[in-house]
């Protein structure tokens, strides 16, 4: 078969395009161009991230996680996109843990009995500088309205989210105020941008609207940046459910400020990449 293999793998419907840089040196170092037109529903295979697996940089790492949103864009953080990478790390390595490696520091996975992996989504940060704002304010209250939505909440958990809580996630035009949110001023770095309600004790329902992507049908980073804003507002305990539309996540705020995020991991096909969508590589 010609082209280059990937898999194509998802978390809760968040969904990636996954290559193997170690074996296929070709993926490495994409340009943001070639990596949007992978990523592209129309034109590419179609993804909300694209993933490349890389050898690991540091000693105690299994592998390296690179990280692109559908718009070509190298990020940070994919939440559902590390229980993707540490089940095919895992596996390859015959064990249930693995460190994966992402330009924000190493991430332990462990996966479960039942399948599911829960990765430590390192330390979170809170400070005004870090998430970041445009200016210093209450990140618990950040002053920022626009239609239903107002005083958001900011956390970063290697990425920056915006998270607002109203009395119904469901009702709000997530389409037309998220793409405005993740361009606002406040936002040095955009966002990612969060739509939840209180459901029920300690769970949560959440829409959210992916900086680089749009509307997903899950964000694990943003799970985790709502479960931290909801137990900072007193709204929840410190470990949550979170409901987004493809399906669970359950989120746990530690002591020592690490969140893990549990959920499940699937893949759908393994195809190959036809070489003209690699352009000049
Ligand atoms: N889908 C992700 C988050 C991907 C990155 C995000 N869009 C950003 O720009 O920060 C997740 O599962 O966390």
């Amino acid at each position: 078969m010609n082209g280059i293999p990937f898999v194509k793998m998802h978390g809760l419907g968040n969904d990636f395009v996954v290559f193997d840089g170690r074996r296929d040196p070709a993926v490495l170092d994409l340009d943001n161009a070639t990596a949007a037109r992978i990523a592209d529903r129309k034109t590419g295979v179609g993804c909300d991230q694209l993933i490349v697996i890389e050898p690991a940089r540091d000693d105690l790492a299994d592998a390296f996680m690179r990280i692109r949103n559908n718009d070509g864009g190298e990020v940070e953080a994919c939440g559902n996109a590390t229980r993707c990478v540490a089940s095919i790390v895992m596996g390859e390595l015959g064990r249930n843990d693995a460190i994966i490696e992402t330009v924000v520091g190493l991430l332990d996975a462990n996966g479960l009995a039942d399948g599911q992996v829960t990765v430590d989504m390192g330390q979170v940060r809170l400070d005004w500088r870090d998430i970041p704002l445009s200016e210093a304010v209450d990140t618990n209250h950040i002053p920022l309205s626009l239609g239903p939505l107002s005083d958001a909440v900011g956390v970063n958990v290697g990425n920056p989210h915006a998270v607002f809580f109203v009395d119904d996630a469901e009702a709000v035009d997530i389409e037309k105020f998220g793409p405005i949110l993740e361009h606002h001023e406040m936002f040095p770095e955009r966002a990612n941008i969060e739509v939840c309600s209180i459901i029920g004790e300690n769970q949560i329902r959440m829409r959210v609207w992916e900086r680089g992507v749009g509307v997903t049908r899950a964000c694990g980073t943003g799970a985790c940046a709502v479960g931290i804003a909801a137990a900072r507002r007193g709204l929840t305990g410190r470990k949550t459910d979170v409901i987004l539309d493809g399906g669970k996540l359950t989120i746990e705020w530690l002591p020592d400020d690490h969140v893990l995020m549990t959920g499940p991991v699937a893949t759908s096909f393994q195809g190959f990449l036809h070489s003209s969508l690699l352009g000049a590589h």
